[in-house]
């Protein structure tokens, strides 16, 4: 595995604002990395650090080992930003175009650049389109598609479906999932929910601090289900884990509860628990698989 980004004890004041304090984290060559945070966390400022649009004030970042910004990593990474616009003056061919340009192609290979990230995002056919005739998430794919040319191995994407009705969303998600077999996606947002299907990897900022979670893929024969009741109380959970195959019960909420099974024991634990919850007369609203990203970040 190669290491794309390695940032060491990394701080960034403004003034006198602290808004990263003393974060590391690696990225590696793989599944899309989830940045998330709410509102004024710091995912912009990093990305920009990142970018090397702006200085550390403390601590260091390599990208692919070299400093951000540097002509060694220019092609090898490319930024979306989350307000980025097209001109309305040139068609998405022309726009495309000009980025080939700035990247050293010739005209020739600029054409086919453009034909290729284009495809690349099921926009081929807009390419003489003006984006004034793009609805909101054309135009997306289309800067999606702007952040594709030279093939870039790292791509960082600041709120990439922001503003997008769930099914452009949806597609876009869909997307990125598809493009990550070549490159690596850095993706930020401020839901959580949007991107916990993605990424194996979530970086949460909150407060300047960062904090790292891998999302552990379930072992061939641990499963994972989350009981919601109206109300609950410490004697189910104790019934719970006395049901053959439970190997651990947590607490989540007022009215959740993460269990943790054996498949080889008790594949038919899901069964098994609504039967109980019916006999029980537990007041019973919900048993989803899993658990949500939500759920294990906020809730160690
Ligand atoms: N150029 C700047 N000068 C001063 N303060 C800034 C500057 N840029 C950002 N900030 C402040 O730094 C903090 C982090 O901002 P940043 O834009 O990085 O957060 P974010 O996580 O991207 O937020 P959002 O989800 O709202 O886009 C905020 O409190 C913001 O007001």
């Amino acid at each position: 595995m190669s290491t794309l980004v390695h940032c060491q004890h990394l701080s960034h004041r403004y003034g006198s604002k602290q808004v990263l304090n003393d974060i590391s984290f690696n990225i590696e060559a793989g599944a899309p990395v989830a940045l998330v945070g709410p509102n004024g966390a710091g995912k912009t400022t990093l990305f920009s650090l990142m970018s090397g649009f702006i200085l550390p004030s403390e601590g260091r970042i390599e990208i692919l080992g070299q400093p951000p910004g540097s002509m060694a990593v220019k092609n090898q990474m490319q930024v979306l930003p989350q307000d980025a616009q097209l001109d309305p003056a040139f068609n998405v061919g022309e726009q495309l175009k000009l980025y080939c340009r700035l990247q050293g192609m010739s005209p020739k290979q600029q054409q086919s650049e453009t034909e290729r990230v284009l495809e690349l995002v099921s926009m081929q056919d807009s390419i003489k389109a003006k984006p004034t005739a793009l609805s909101h998430g054309m135009r997306k794919r289309v800067a999606i598609a702007q952040a594709l040319i030279g093939a870039p191995k790292l791509v960082l994407l600041d709120e990439a479906t922001a503003g997008l009705d769930p099914l452009h969303a949806r597609q876009i998600r869909e997307l990125i999932q598809q493009l990550s077999t070549d490159i690596t996606f850095l993706l930020s947002s401020h839901d959580l929910h949007e991107l916990e299907r993605l990424c194996d990897q979530v970086l949460l900022l909150e407060h300047g601090q960062l904090r790292e979670h891998r999302i552990q893929t379930q072992t061939n024969n641990v499963r994972q289900l989350t009981l919601v009741l109206a109300k609950k109380d410490p004697q189910i959970e104790q019934k719970i884990s006395q049901l053959t195959g439970v190997t651990e019960v947590r607490s989540l909420s007022a009215t959740e509860i993460l269990i943790s099974f054996d498949t080889d024991i008790a594949a038919d634990l899901p069964v098994t628990l609504m039967a109980v919850c019916f006999e029980q007369q537990w007041p019973f609203k919900q048993l989803t698989s899993g658990a949500s990203l939500e759920t294990v970040l906020f809730t160690q």
